[in-house]
């Protein structure tokens, strides 16, 4: 919608041909977006040749989940190199790939001019509705990024530039991770205090984590991170927040995906951030707890109660080597 509106010719691709059909005719999106009224001229298709069809940029914003499929399915339907831009959230379990490395394994040579990635706290029921919004386009080559900034950039869609990938990548999966947590420490019936602990010390092992991966500390402190964490613990628009929020109420991980119909990444990438701190040694005491909550049977309560009888720290003992 926001290309649509800057004049792009833009066209959405819909793996169901019934959804496809109603964005085009209806110019609404009546499952995901209730009550927004999409730009005329933004048209769906359901046909993926179509639907790319002299594009020079495509824009990924399919689940983590389905990155590699649509990927391989783009490698049969595309006849020339075109820009990537991403805006998916999530680290791969198992593999530990992010999603602009598992892009540049499925994407051929051939099709793919380079990936950038659309980060930041930008839930969607607000920017369909012209709300003033910022986020960051990063990318290895900033001509990349910028590009994707001159694309996407208007009076209440505002674009930065950031040359660090794995920092924009990493703040923007993981703020997941925490703002289930969040959502818990809500359900559990806690408080504003309870809120910002878990901001400001998620930030914390998100950084951690994120510059034992090769990422600039500075970028935590950005819009792709601390300024996603805020949105997403913060918001009742946030699908992993609310996820949190019912399982600390005492429901149960199936029962919660069953009832919430759209994607909750957070899960995926707590399995993904549980292993990947193990594997670079990495202390995640919140991701810790949150994993045993969704995976090991353990009660949230109980793990709150763990997190805060942990041996005594000194707050930026960690930040010390970061100059
Ligand atoms: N919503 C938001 O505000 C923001 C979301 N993001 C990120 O964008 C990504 C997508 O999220 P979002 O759109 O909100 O998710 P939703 O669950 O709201 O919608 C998912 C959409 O993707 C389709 N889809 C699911 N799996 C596949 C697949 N394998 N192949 C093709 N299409 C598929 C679904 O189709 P169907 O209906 O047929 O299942 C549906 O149209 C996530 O990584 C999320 O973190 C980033 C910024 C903001
Ligand atoms: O990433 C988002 C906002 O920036 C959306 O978060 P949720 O997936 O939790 O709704």
């Amino acid at each position: 919608a926001v290309l649509a509106s800057n004049g792009h010719d833009c066209t959405l691709w819909s793996r169901r041909a019934e959804q496809a059909s109603e964005i085009t005719e209806s110019h609404t999106n009546e499952q995901y977006l209730p009550g927004a009224v999409l730009p005329e001229l933004l048209k769906a298709e359901h046909d993926l040749a179509k639907a790319v069809s002299g594009a020079s940029v495509i824009v990924m914003a399919v689940p983590t989940k389905g990155i590699r499929e649509v990927c391989r399915a783009l490698n049969g339907v595309l006849d020339r190199p075109v820009l990537f831009a991403h805006v998916s959230k999530g680290i791969e379990p198992d593999t530990h790939k992010r999603i602009s490395e598992v892009m540049e394994e499925e994407l051929d040579q051939a099709v793919c001019e380079g990936i950038a990635v659309l980060s930041g706290p930008s839930h969607a029921e607000e920017v369909i509705r012209n709300q003033p919004t910022t986020v960051t386009a990063a990318a290895k080559d900033m001509e990349h990024a910028r590009r994707v900034q001159d694309l996407f950039m208007n009076q209440d869609f505002r674009v930065y530039t950031n040359d660090d990938v794995v920092g924009v990548e990493i703040g923007g999966a993981l703020k997941n991770v925490i703002a289930l947590a969040a959502g818990v420490t809500d359900g559990l019936g806690f408080g504003d205090n309870a809120k910002a602990a878990l901001i400001t010390r998620g930030l914390a092992e998100i950084t951690r984590l994120g510059v034992a991966m090769g990422a600039n500390p500075l970028t935590f402190s950005g819009l792709s991170g601390l300024g996603d964490l805020i949105v997403t613990c913060t918001s009742v628009h946030s699908r992993n927040w609310r996820a949190g929020n019912m399982l600390g109420q005492g429901k149960t991980l199936e029962e919660v995906l069953d009832s919430m119909g759209m994607v909750v990444e957070g899960v995926r990438t707590t399995k993904a951030a549980h292993q990947l701190s193990v594997e670079c040694g990495v202390p995640m005491p919140i991701t810790e707890a949150l994993y045993a909550v969704l995976f090991e049977g353990e009660k949230p309560r109980d793990m709150v109660d763990l997190l805060m009888g942990r041996m005594k720290k000194h707050e930026t003992e960690d930040l010390a080597g970061w100059s």
